[in-house]
């Protein structure tokens, strides 16, 4: 396995590239360790499948380096790259038993029957096939095909990266969380350096130690689970994690105190830098509470989301999601919202420009 290194990389699909939206990869600079599990996580369209392509070496950025234990591979051949990828749909050969899937990778590289057998035999055990190992590949269920093409993906101990692209596509719903959870114990038994890429928070969040949250070809964020829910370091980390996601409510800024409808905001620290652009406070609903004083807002709706609630309200035009345990207001109720000034940041075009309070 390898620590993987970005540096300075940039990707544009066109070739003389002028302006920064002509470029599908804005600058990245990562370094994925030794034996690490990541998850690469954004929307559609921002820049996942160009940073995997790089890394493979189906592309070769326009800009940049990419590095394998300090040695560049960047343009080296997807080939001698020795890397294994799980697509989104199963690859393997049907007309093949289980078995001999497993073993291709392994057969091909030439290693001799009891190393083949051993790897073979631990992987099916992991992943719960020891019992298929004698049918062919053709008459199993499209979820039990993609375990096994993630079986063929980790059973050679050798490669540098194991990277997932979207790989629970086309397994059923009710069958995700237990494949999730699996390959989370592959990754703690196998060892390996893992790139998982996924635009679903709950797949990135239950997989990775480390997630890389991209928007628009850049890396927003990198962090744990905890560190980006607690403290996004952008508005879209906010948004795009989190259910409901964090609340952004366009704010004033007047002499380093933030105003929300002519009435000062508790933040969690000082407003680092002068605050020009476009400010907003940040509060996830977990931290918005009702209370007898507070900002008076207007409740428009209530769910019952079974574990809890979720109360949003009209406050100034802008709407408020408060997440409530017991028996929330009526629609239409005037209410007052109280933020927990500890989890209450300030944002200046998108970026968090706020510092806890010390001690
Ligand atoms: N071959 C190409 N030629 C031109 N532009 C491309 C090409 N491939 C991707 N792009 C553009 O580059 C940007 C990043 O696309 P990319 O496929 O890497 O995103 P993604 O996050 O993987 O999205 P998805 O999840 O939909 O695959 C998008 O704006 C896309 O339109």
């Amino acid at each position: 396995m390898a620590k993987i290194t970005l540096s300075n990389l940039r990707h544009s699909y066109y070739p003389n590239p002028s302006s920064p939206s002509d470029y599908a990869l804005k600058e990245i600079d990562l370094d994925w360790s030794d034996g690490g599990a990541y998850a690469l996580l954004g929307p559609s369209g921002c820049g996942k499948s160009t940073l995997l392509n790089i890394i493979s070496g189906l592309l070769v950025p326009s800009e940049g380096r990419i590095l394998f234990d300090g040695q560049d591979v960047t343009e080296l051949a997807p080939d001698k790259r020795n890397i294994a990828q799980v697509f989104q749909f199963p690859v393997i050969y049907d007309t093949m038993s289980v078995y001999d899937n497993l073993a291709f990778p392994l057969r091909n590289r030439g290693r001799d029957e009891d190393t083949v057998r051993s790897r073979v035999m631990a992987i099916a055990e992991m992943l719960e096939v020891t019992d298929m190992l004698d049918q062919k590949a053709a008459g199993l269920s499209p979820d039990n095909k993609q375990k096994i093409s993630m079986g063929r993906g980790l059973v050679r101990e050798d490669v540098n990266v194991v990277m997932f692209d979207e790989p629970l596509t086309v397994i059923d719903p009710h069958l995700k969380w237990k494949l999730r959870s699996k390959l989370k114990e592959l990754h703690q038994r196998v060892k390996a350096t893992m790139i998982y890429v996924t635009h679903d928070q709950t797949e990135a969040l239950t997989f990775a130690d480390q997630v890389v949250v991209m928007q628009l070809g850049e890396v927003v964020q990198i962090g744990t689970p905890v560190e980006l829910f607690e403290r996004p370091a952008h508005t879209f980390v906010g948004h795009f994690i989190g259910s409901p996601g964090m609340n952004v409510l366009p704010c004033e800024v007047s002499a380093g105190q933030a105003m929300l409808g002519g009435q000062p905001v508790a933040l969690e620290g000082p407003i680092q830098g002068e605050a020009k652009g476009q400010t907003e406070i940040g509060i996830r609903p977990e931290f918005v509470s009702l209370a007898e004083t507070g900002l008076p807002a207007t409740v428009t709706k209530v769910s019952d989301l079974g574990r809890h609630m979720v109360v949003e309200a009209d406050l100034n035009g802008t709407t408020v999601s408060a997440v409530i345990n017991g028996t929330p207001p009526e629609k239409g109720a005037q209410v007052h919202l109280q933020f927990r000034p500890d989890q209450t940041r300030l944002y200046v075009d998108g970026w968090i420009a706020t510092n806890p309070q010390e001690g």
